[in-house]
């Protein structure tokens, strides 16, 4: 089974167990996503090879620097022809218009799109008014980051399920909502607070679902994806 909706976050630090992992796979090719962890260990001829074998890639390497250095890292990053691209929008709009820049200024066989992180899933309330020093709710940051990133010219942004609805609502059904923190009822939310199930997640009007352990820790990953695929409306 694939669906194009499900991206599985290759949380692992070695590209060899990562690439053994998407041989149980068989033949599909699932949406991959490459974050830090992983890129960090397996650099971009390991993205470019994902590329040639005809994964998706989402690169999430949510830039945050001055505009020239995020500039300059975006360039480089669209030349690997990765399919979506984050940056975290608390950088501001200057910074975000210089990734989108960047991006735009390689030609590539592949249109790399840029989302922008909001608050991430792993902060609640409490950690958005009392450690991160921002009042209001996260649904109000998360509404008023998304404006930012919409201004500065972003495909849409990562955020939770609980607040796709609003995003699509407000900011049209082209924008794009991209959603971590996806867990099944029976599984552990670990470090993620804004957790949502994927058929409830899809239905708020989230494009994409990244779920990392509910698969890459199963006994069987692929078993594991081709599960939730079969979940989504
Ligand atoms: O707000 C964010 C932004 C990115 N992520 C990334 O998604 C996966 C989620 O993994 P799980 O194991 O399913 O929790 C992970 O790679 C994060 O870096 C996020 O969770 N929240």
């Amino acid at each position: 089974m694939y669906d194009e909706r499900l991206i599985v976050a290759l949380d692992v630090s070695d590209p060899v167990a990562a690439e053994n992992m998407l041989q149980s796979f068989g033949s599909v090719k699932p949406f991959v996503k490459v974050g830090m962890q992983l890129y960090y260990a397996a650099g971009p001829d390991w993205v470019r090879k994902l590329k040639s074998r005809g994964h998706q890639v989402f690169l999430d390497l949510k830039l945050h620097d001055i505009p020239r250095t995020v500039y300059l890292a975006a360039q480089n990053l669209g030349r690997l022809n990765v399919d979506l691209l984050t940056v975290h929008i608390a950088g501001g709009v200057e910074m975000l218009q210089a990734a989108v820049a960047g991006v735009g200024s390689v030609q590539t066989e592949v249109t790399t799109k840029i989302v922008g992180i909001t608050q991430l899933t792993s902060t609640d309330r409490q950690i958005l008014n009392e450690q991160i020093g921002i009042p209001g709710t996260v649904a109000q940051c998360v509404i008023h980051y998304a404006r930012l990133g919409r201004e500065a010219g972003l495909d849409g942004v990562v955020c939770s399920g609980w607040e796709a609805a609003d995003i699509k609502q407000r900011f049209g059904r082209d924008f794009l909502a991209v959603t971590p923190g996806i867990r099944l009822p029976v599984d552990e939310s670990g470090d993620q607070k804004r957790v949502m199930t994927p058929e409830q997640a899809i239905r708020e009007g989230a494009d994409y679902l990244v779920v990392g352990r509910p698969i890459t820790r199963a006994k069987r990953p692929a078993d594991a994806y081709d599960q939730l695929c079969s979940l989504l409306p």
